[in-house]
Order: structure tokens, then C-alpha cells, then sequence
């Protein structure tokens, strides 16, 4: 390939020199002048060209003022700064004195807000007099519609939710000199195990460098906050010893989401063991109830039974069943609840640590697996219709066959106790789902009908 290329270049260099033809001699002083004039006009246009590439460097490479500011992240409205911006996070964040609780009231800077578990551990939150301010950059991994009507919801209960990017250095640390959290509840992530195999810089992007940023932010805030963050049963990967405890082995992801999961899991500790933050990781199992995520297999499932369009229901070898710990949104609610109340408080200050700092990990699943075929069923009874059944191989798509949480730590450590079934869990989405994507069902309403959200 070099070897034509220069053969090319050569080829050209002779043809052209064959034919260049000189300009008619000038007379010398006509010549002089000519030249003089040349040098002038050429040493004004490169010291002009100069100035304009050093004023396109400094605009460039100049650090940006951090407020007022307006980002051109995933939505075109993210903007934050300025006296009436900070009022609102102040005003949000700040903890509501009450008489009754012996709980001492936490702040909480929790993001992804808008998204399906920020979004009812917010309103949790908020119900119960503690101070909270989201976070969320809006993305459109899934309808935004949904999040701008759990952002409705969220306003009408007092949580403002900031419109950001949790890589946004310049934002978190204006956040925490705005407001003291004692506490950040991190949820911002990418999901989805099979969405890896089309966007996987997204995982990193997110779930990595994402994380590290609000690590940096909390680590060098002053006061430290606690850290409660989402993690994942999908740790577990091709793991056969069953229930998953959390002392088990974590080293073969099946998914890239698994991995970068895993990896936050080693990021943490390094944060804890050099900075002194407190940091409790929470794996979820396969959450699910009313304001869920429409890329997960029980929501897009109703939308294409209703719709009497064919679902592919994932068998493994020999034709074994798929199974998943589904858990429901309210159990996931007081596990997280549970563990901002139980957080220690971090050690650091000053960006240096002054002591050991506690570092947890806990499943937060349901402990009694389903599978993915007994889900169908009860959506058919639920919805009244025939689903149109395919049992297809699983592919090899970041899945895995099934999942079973020992939730034992969790129950002793943090009085976690699942109470809803299955059966129940899906009640409950299947209304709102038919309220929500009804027709008739207008925004107000939709907006309006608080109690389904974490009630
Ligand atoms: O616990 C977690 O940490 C993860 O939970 C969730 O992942 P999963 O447990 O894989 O849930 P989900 O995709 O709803 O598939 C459910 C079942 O349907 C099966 N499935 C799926 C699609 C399909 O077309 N057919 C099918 O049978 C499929 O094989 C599976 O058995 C979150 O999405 C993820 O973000 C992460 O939080």
C-alpha cells in the first residue's frame, strides 16, 4: 500500500516538473517592488492568522466559569447556575423538622431521580421529612416522556430535580458547595444486560467513568457524604451455586453490564480504602412494579401481548427453564431506605482519610425464583389475553439463566424483608400500566395518581 502510494507521489513529481512552465521575467526593480509589497500583504494575513488560532486555543482549552452554565449533554435543556438555581437545591435538599421520628433526617443528593427506583426512593424520601435533590441527565435509552412524568411527579412532592450529567465535574462539586449532603444515593447507570452488545461505550461511559465522578465529587466534598450505590445480581454471570451469596466468587461476568458492574464493585474499594468514604453497594434483582423501565421483559411483554404481536420466552440447554428473582419496587425501596439509615459516616476530610470507613455489600432480591414462562402466564391472566408464545434459545445476548438472592446479610444487617409476590407485584404494574398507556388517561391525571409510586 506505501510502496504505491509513493510510487504515486513520484509519478506526479515528474509529470509535474515536466511541465511547469516559468512566468515571463519581471524587470528587476518592478520585480523589487513587486516583492516588497508580497512580503507586506503576507506578514500582516500569518500574523492575523496567528492571533485568530491563539484567540480559537484560549476559548478551546480555557476552563469554563462553572455557573450560570448550559450543557449540551443527552437533553437539550440541561442548564444549572445562577441565585434562583441554587435556592431551589437548597430549598430541596433541605431536611424538614419533624417532632415525631427519633430518626435523625438525612440529606440525600440522589441521581438518576427520574429514573424508575430514583424515582420512588425519592418520594420515599421526601415523604418521610428528609431533605433530597435529584439528578438526572434525561437520556433517551428509553422514552423520555416517562421520565418528564416522573419528574411531574417528583416536583408536585417537593423534589427538584436537577437536569445534569453525572460526568460533569464542574456540576457535582457546585451541588455539594451548594448543599450538604450527609448522604448520595447513586443510581444513575446504564442498564440493560442485552443493550451492551449495541452502545457498550455507554456502560463505560455511565457506569464507570460516571461513577468515578461522583466518587471524586463525594471524596473531596466537605462533609463527607455516605455513599449508597446500585449495584447488580448480574455479578453473579455464569455462576451455578445457588442461592448467590455475597461472599461468592464475582469474576465471570456474562454481559458487559455484569463487568462494568463488577468493576465499580473494585472501584469503590479503592475509594473507601484511600479516602476514607463510606460505601454500601446494593445488587438488585430484577426489579420491577408500576413506573418501571420499558426495555425490561415484564413491561415490553404486556405492551406486546395487549398488541397481540409474539414474544420470544428465553429456554436454556435441554429445554430448561429461565428463571429470575423478580423483586418489587416497594421491597427495593426499604432496602435502600434501610441502608442510607445504617450508613456510617464517611472519615474523610480535606480529600485525606482520618480512620477506616465502612464498606458494604448487599442482594436485595426476593429469594423465590420465577420463571420466565410463569411470568407470561400471569400476565395472560392479568391482561385477560392469550400471549402469542414463542420459546426460542436463549442467545447469547448478556443473559443469564437464572438468579436466586440469599438475602440473609441484608435481613440481619438492615432488617430487609420482601413481602410481595410475584402475583401481587404485577397487580399492581398492570394497573398502572393500563392507566398510564390508557387512551383517555391525560397527563393531570397520570401526574396526579401519586399513590403509585412507592405507596
Ligand atoms: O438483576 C439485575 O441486575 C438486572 O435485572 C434486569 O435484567 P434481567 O434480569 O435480564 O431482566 P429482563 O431484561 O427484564 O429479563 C427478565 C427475564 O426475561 C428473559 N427474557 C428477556 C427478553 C426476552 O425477549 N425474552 C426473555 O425470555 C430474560 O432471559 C430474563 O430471564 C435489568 O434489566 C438489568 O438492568 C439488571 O438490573
Amino acid at each position: 500500500m506505501s510502496q504505491l502510494k509513493t510510487m504515486a507521489l513520484g509519478d506526479g513529481l515528474a509529470s509535474n516538473s515536466g511541465k511547469f512552465k516559468p512566468e515571463k521575467p519581471l524587470h528587476h526593480h518592478h520585480r523589487a517592488a513587486h516583492l516588497h509589497r508580497w512580503h507586506q500583504q503576507h506578514c500582516v494575513a500569518v500574523w492575523g492568522l496567528l492571533a485568530i488560532a491563539l484567540l480559537i486555543a484560549f476559548f478551546a482549552f480555557s476552563p469554563r466559569p462553572s455557573t450560570p452554565s448550559r450543557r449540551h449533554l443527552s437533553s437539550p435543556h440541561a442548564s444549572w447556575g445562577g441565585p434562583l438555581w441554587e435556592k431551589r437545591v437548597q430549598a430541596s435538599a433541605r431536611i424538614r423538622p419533624t417532632s415525631s421520628s427519633s430518626r435523625r433526617a438525612i440529606s440525600v443528593l440522589v441521581t438518576g431521580a427520574a429514573g424508575f427506583v430514583g424515582s420512588h426512593c425519592s418520594i420515599a424520601l421526601k415523604r418521610r421529612g428528609d431533605g433530597v435533590l435529584g439528578l438526572d441527565n434525561f437520556n433517551d435509552y428509553y422514552e423520555t416522556s416517562l421520565k418528564r412524568s416522573r419528574q411531574a411527579l417528583l416536583d408536585r412532592a417537593g423534589v427538584f430535580v436537577v437536569e445534569g450529567d453525572i460526568n460533569d465535574a464542574n456540576l457535582l462539586r457546585k451541588l455539594f458547595d451548594v448543599a450538604p449532603f450527609t448522604h448520595v444515593l447513586h443510581l444513575a447507570a446504564q442498564a440493560g444486560v442485552r443493550y451492551a452488545l449495541r452502545d457498550p461505550a455507554s456502560y463505560v461511559r455511565s457506569n464507570v467513568a460516571g461513577l468515578v465522578s461522583v466518587l471524586e465529587a463525594s471524596r473531596s466534598a466537605s462533609p463527607q457524604p455516605a455513599i449508597v450505590w446500585a449495584s447488580s445480581s448480574s455479578v453473579y454471570g455464569l455462576n451455578s451455586k445457588v442461592p448467590f451469596s455475597e461472599s461468592d466468587r464475582t469474576d465471570s461476568p456474562a454481559s458487559l453490564y455484569a463487568a462494568t458492574k463488577k468493576a465499580g464493585e473494585e472501584i469503590v474499594h479503592t475509594y473507601n480504602h484511600i479516602y476514607g468514604l463510606s460505601i454500601t453497594g446494593l445488587r438488585f434483582f430484577t426489579v420491577y412494579g408500576p413506573w418501571g423501565r420499558p426495555d425490561m421483559a415484564y413491561f415490553f411483554f404486556t405492551k406486546d401481548i395487549l398488541r397481540g404481536k409474539p414474544i420470544s420466552i428465553y429456554e436454556g440447554p435441554d429445554h430448561s427453564t429461565v428463571a429470575r428473582d423478580f423483586t418489587y419496587i416497594d421491597d427495593i425501596v426499604k432496602g435502600c431506605l434501610a441502608s442510607l439509615d445504617t450508613s456510617q459516616k464517611s472519615t474523610g476530610s480535606g480529600g485525606k482519610k482520618r480512620g477506616p470507613a465502612q464498606l458494604r455489600i448487599f442482594n436485595l432480591g426476593n429469594t423465590s425464583p420465577v420463571p420466565v414462562g410463569e411470568l407470561v402466564s400471569i400476565l395472560e391472566r392479568l391482561l385477560k389475553v392469550k400471549a402469542n408464545r414463542k420459546v426460542v434459545k436463549m442467545p447469547r445476548n448478556g443473559d443469564v439463566q437464572f438468579t436466586h438472592a440469599n438475602i440473609s446479610l441484608a435481613q440481619r444487617e438492615l432488617g430487609y424483608h420482601p413481602v410481595t409476590d410475584l402475583q401481587t407485584g404485577l397487580k399492581r404494574f398492570v394497573k398502572w400500566y393500563l392507566d398510564y398507556y390508557s387512551p383517555h388517561s391525560l397527563v393531570v391525571k397520570k401526574v396526579s395518581s401519586i399513590g403509585g409510586l412507592s405507596s
